[in-house]
């Protein structure tokens, strides 16, 4: 049988996961190589819970990312259940890029999640020396020894000779190397024809990118410790009925989730305004994702230790 694809010879396709501590910037490397805001950027570390996927299309391959969490030392529930699901996409992958900022020095946090790549004996593993733009040359050299140093000690039964497969410095916000960081992923991408349509930039439901933007406008500005404690889930999503078909709008329901009643306070702000504020953030940025006009019901409620309880992980859809 013969399989009649629409793709040039030699077409390959495949998946990808970029990995690293967080604020490495591995959401604003995948937002670049994908050309569209998928995966979600903030200054603040571990927003990205879930496996968000960007599509890159180029003429001769597709490379499909999938943005995990970032691999950190289990302290919760939360975080052993984030771990499983590391290794479980992990293991799927052609190839993994690990992010390690050019500006700040390698700590116990890069070497811990090296040393659990070191588990992937078959996937080839390549280093992206990220925010190229915060170091001056003779610091991205060092760094880039650095990294060479790190993948020696700690990667020897990597496929080939050992260590990283490639070192690639790039800057994602000055659009520096990005086309080389794909082109090097694609490298290790099998033969194979487009797994999507052209076009295509994101798999993830509608519904799970919503939540993620409100996530996002929720967490702008706001205490170191809330990031752990804050989740979002949008309990409905019609197109409101009666309305001309020229002017469509989207009704959306959602609710913010934090573990305390001092917490509520903080989302919901003095008479209300850093609620209205996060829903007017977070209802551009969904127009914008969804291309229609919304009207967003954004609800504040305390869940809490919901980080420890089963039940309620499953509920949030962890
Ligand atoms: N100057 C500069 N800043 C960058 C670059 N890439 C990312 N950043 C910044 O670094 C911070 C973290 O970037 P993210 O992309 O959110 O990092 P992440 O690794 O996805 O973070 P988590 O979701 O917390 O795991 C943000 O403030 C970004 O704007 C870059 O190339 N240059």
């Amino acid at each position: 049988m013969t399989l009649s694809v629409d793709a040039p010879e030699n077409y390959r396709a495949g998946f990808v996961s970029l990995v690293g501590r967080p604020n490495a910037g591995k959401s604003t490397l995948t937002n670049a190589l994908v050309g569209q805001k998928v995966a979600i950027t903030s200054s603040k570390p571990q927003t990205t819970r879930h496996t968000i996927r960007g599509i890159v299309h180029r003429p001769d391959f597709q490379l499909i990312l999938v943005d995990t969490p970032g691999i950190h030392r289990p302290r919760t529930l939360l975080g052993e259940r984030l771990n499983d699901l590391v290794e479980a996409t992990l293991a799927e992958m052609d190839a993994v890029g690990l992010c390690i900022p050019a500006d700040e020095k390698i700590g116990p946090g890069d070497r811990y999640i090296v040393e659990q790549l070191a588990g992937l004996n078959r996937t080839p593993i390549i280093a992206f020396v990220t925010k190229t733009d915060k170091a001056g040359p003779a610091a991205l050299t060092e760094q880039l020894l650095a990294v060479q140093r790190l993948g020696e000690e700690l990667l020897p039964n990597t496929i080939g000779d050992g260590g990283f497969a490639d070192i690639v410095p790039v800057s994602a916000v000055k659009d520096h190397q990005v086309d080389v960081v794909a082109e090097v992923l694609s490298q290790h991408l099998p033969a194979s024809p487009p797994l999507y349509p052209d076009g295509e930039l994101t798999d993830e439901p509608d519904h799970v990118l919503v939540a993620e933007l409100i996530r996002e406008a929720a967490l702008e500005d706001v205490r170191d410790e809330l990031p752990h404690s804050v989740a979002v889930v949008v309990e409905d999503m019609q197109a409101r009925e009666d309305r001309p078909e020229d002017r469509p709008l989207v009704d959306i329901w959602a609710q913010i989730y934090v573990e305390r009643d001092s917490q509520k306070g903080i989302i919901i702000g003095k008479k209300g305004a850093r609620l209205r504020a996060i829903g007017a953030q977070a209802r551009t940025n969904i127009e914008r994702l969804l291309g229609t006009p919304v009207f967003l019901d954004l609800r504040v409620k305390v869940a809490k230790e919901w980080q420890r309880d089963p039940k309620q992980l499953n509920r949030l859809g962890f």
